[in-house]
């Protein structure tokens, strides 16, 4: 008996689609499921001000295949030198839908990031004050910091500091991989939200590190112990608001994965809504799944919730490539380790 599912078509309010060569490469992987996305800035350099987010908009509008519908939500990459003004006129203009928050050093391209907190303090306060969200990478960099305790640290000597001393600041805390952040979100008003990834849906640190490490599987923030994983799966599964699709599908080359210091991330945007609609089934959920893929997100950001659906059917196990192909070299698609039976169409 085949199985369908029609849900809103998602958005992805988490995602790097890069420039040139690899974002031609990338963006018909999200652009024949999703109908939007949130568009990280983290560029090389990186996209800080209004004019730099026009002009990259344009580029992902010029790599999208004709035939393909696909709108990008720009970003600006905060940095120490963000002007208020140009933030303000960005949102006034409809073209900026938030700003994201690089620790310095936290996380791929982020040296350009928040060193002093007090620097930007200005910015926030006239973010609070046109209602423009903040889109939070929740780790601190203090070394003495365990990698695996950064994100709990973070909301205790950062996150909290920061929203208290920004009242109306609306905060997206992204991807986030802790019981201890989804307390912390699920404890506070509607102007904080996350994103939950894909993949930290489905591999736990083991799945990194266990019988030999597999670079895929290593993204920032690194996924946690099982414990985590549970949490984090409780709640993108619960049908709370608050939580919502990031897919934060991050492409790297192989070359650059696969390196004595490889480059974090996981490129999940070919495969992710099948293994989301696994997810949800094996959670007992999938008249939630819609709420997190569709409705959460366009609710958060105060945008319409979109008119168009795709359809889900499962049937007979599938498979996608294993690589894309892009100019630069192979790009791995996450393995989730189980079978695939739901195929968008
Ligand atoms: N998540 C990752 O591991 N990598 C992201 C950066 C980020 O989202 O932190 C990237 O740009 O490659
Ligand atoms: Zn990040
Ligand atoms: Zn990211």
């Amino acid at each position: 008996m085949t199985q369908t599912l029609t849900i809103r078509r998602p958005d992805d309010w988490h995602l790097h689609l890069r420039d040139g060569a690899m974002l031609r490469a990338v963006l018909p992987e999200t652009a024949r499921h999703f109908a939007r996305a949130i568009v990280m800035p983290n560029l090389v350099p990186p996209v800080v001000t209004g004019a730099q987010a026009a002009a990259y908009r344009d580029r992902i509008r010029v790599a999208l295949p004709d035939g393909m519908a696909f709108e990008p939500l720009m970003t600006l990459y905060l940095t120490e030198e963000t002007d208020p003004a140009d933030v303000a006129a960005a949102h006034a203009s409809g073209l900026v839908k938030a700003v994201k928050l690089y620790p310095a050093g936290a996380t791929t391209n982020s040296a350009s990031g928040v060193t002093d907190f007090d620097k930007v303090r200005g910015v926030l306060e006239q973010m609070a004050e046109i209602g423009l969200p903040l889109c939070v990478h929740g780790e601190v960099v203090d070394p003495e910091v365990d990698i695996f305790d950064r994100e709990a640290v973070f909301i205790d000597r950062i996150l909290d500091p920061i929203r208290r001393a920004t009242p109306g600041l609306r905060v997206v805390m992204e991807h986030i991989t802790t019981a201890d952040a989804v307390a912390y979100v699920r404890a506070q008003g509607d102007d904080l939200g996350a994103t939950i990834t894909t993949h930290h849906l489905v591999i736990n640190r083991n799945h990194i590190l266990a019988g030999g490490i597999r670079p895929h599987y290593y993204c920032l923030p690194v996924a946690k112990r099982e414990t985590h994983r549970l949490a984090l799966r409780a709640a993108a599964t619960s049908g709370e608001a608050r939580f919502f699709l990031g897919t934060d599908s991050a492409p790297h080359t192989d070359a650059n994965k696969l390196l004595p210091c490889g480059c974090a991330g996981c490129f999940t945007a070919t495969n992710t809504l099948a293994i989301l609609a696994q997810v949800f089934e094996d959670e007992g959920a999938l008249d939630r799944l819609e709420g997190f893929t569709s409705r959460h997100g366009p609710a958060f950001y105060g945008l319409p919730v979109n008119q168009e659906t795709i359809t889900l059917t499962k049937g007979e196990v599938f498979s996608v490539p294993a690589q894309i192909e892009t100019e630069e070299g192979p790009v791995t698609v996450f393995d989730p380790g189980f079978d695939l039976r739901w195929q968008p169409s």
